[in-house]
């Protein structure tokens, strides 16, 4: 009944992803500071799959709902998607995504290092990987075709670096479809050099502790300084910050576009 609350409309619930993802956090923090805190309202923890099938569900069926959402993401291309206004930013303005590696990576594998530090591209170059991988391409194929595709940009992260024999390379990751695909591009890139790479998924909690701990070399799904602030902040002096390897992501609460009134998050309560 459109005349109804939004809140009461989408049952007072924010549709989310898994638990200790930044902006889970984020979102929290954004409920309390939009009065969208009562008992009424949840924030509901699932997984990225189970929230981005909800939404398909959702916009399919012409109703309302609201969920944590990101760009770069195949979401805002497959679906009429737009974010709420924060005018108190809370989500904070465009994110940096950084790479993030392990105390001690320069001195033991230097050619790795350097090409870490120098992978960067943009969301439109992330946002192609991950329409492939959302089209059913093997992520690893789809991460070389992107490659192959732009081997002249690769190039300038490789150049100058020597071969390396015998030795491996460990890199951790969030399975966001965001980090799905720059992990399987540095991987790949890495390969090229020599490395064997192993990659390994976890949440976005274990992922930080993997890099502190050393028992990971690096990874590139850093979202900053807002969304993973808390990390950050937690494990600092643990790891060693290489920089945004790209610049203008983007995270909110996202509503599909047909949800004409509600422009705001305070629209919701
Ligand atoms: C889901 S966003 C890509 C990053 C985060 O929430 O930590």
């Amino acid at each position: 009944n459109p005349h109804e609350s939004v809140g009461k409309q989408i049952n007072y619930t924010i549709t989310g992803i898994e638990a200790g993802a930044g902006i889970m956090s984020s979102t929290q923090n954004a409920m309390k500071a939009y009065g969208l805190n009562n008992d009424k309202w949840q924030l509901q923890t699932s997984s990225t799959a189970a929230m981005t099938s909800t939404l398909g569900k959702s916009i399919k069926n012409h109703q309302p709902i609201v969920v944590t959402g990101w760009t770069p993401h195949w979401m805002f291309t497959k679906y009429n998607l737009k974010f709420l206004k924060d005018p108190k930013n809370v989500y904070g303005k465009a994110e940096d995504i950084h790479t993030i590696v392990r105390k001690g990576l320069k001195k033991d594998k230097p050619e790795a290092y350097e090409m870490l530090n120098r992978f960067n591209w943009k969301p439109a170059q992330m946002a192609d990987v991950m329409l492939k991988v959302n089209k059913g391409e093997d992520p690893h194929k789809a991460a070389n075709d992107w490659i192959k595709a732009n081997q002249k940009q690769v190039d300038t992260w490789t150049k100058g670096i020597k071969h390396v024999h015998g030795q491996s390379i460990k890199l951790t990751y969030v399975a966001w479809d965001s980090e799905i695909a720059s992990t399987n591009v540095v991987a790949n890139v890495l390969r090229s050099l020599g490395y064997k790479v192993d990659i390994q998924a976890m949440e976005v909690q274990p992922l930080w502790a993997s890099i502190a701990t050393n028992a990971a070399d690096g990874m590139v799904s850093a979202w900053l300084p807002t969304t993973q602030g808390l990390y950050y902040k937690d494990y600092k002096g643990k790891f060693v910050d290489l920089g945004a390897n790209l610049h203008g992501a983007r995270v909110g609460l996202a509503v599909p576009t047909y949800m004409k009134n509600v422009n705001s998050i305070g629209d919701l309560k």
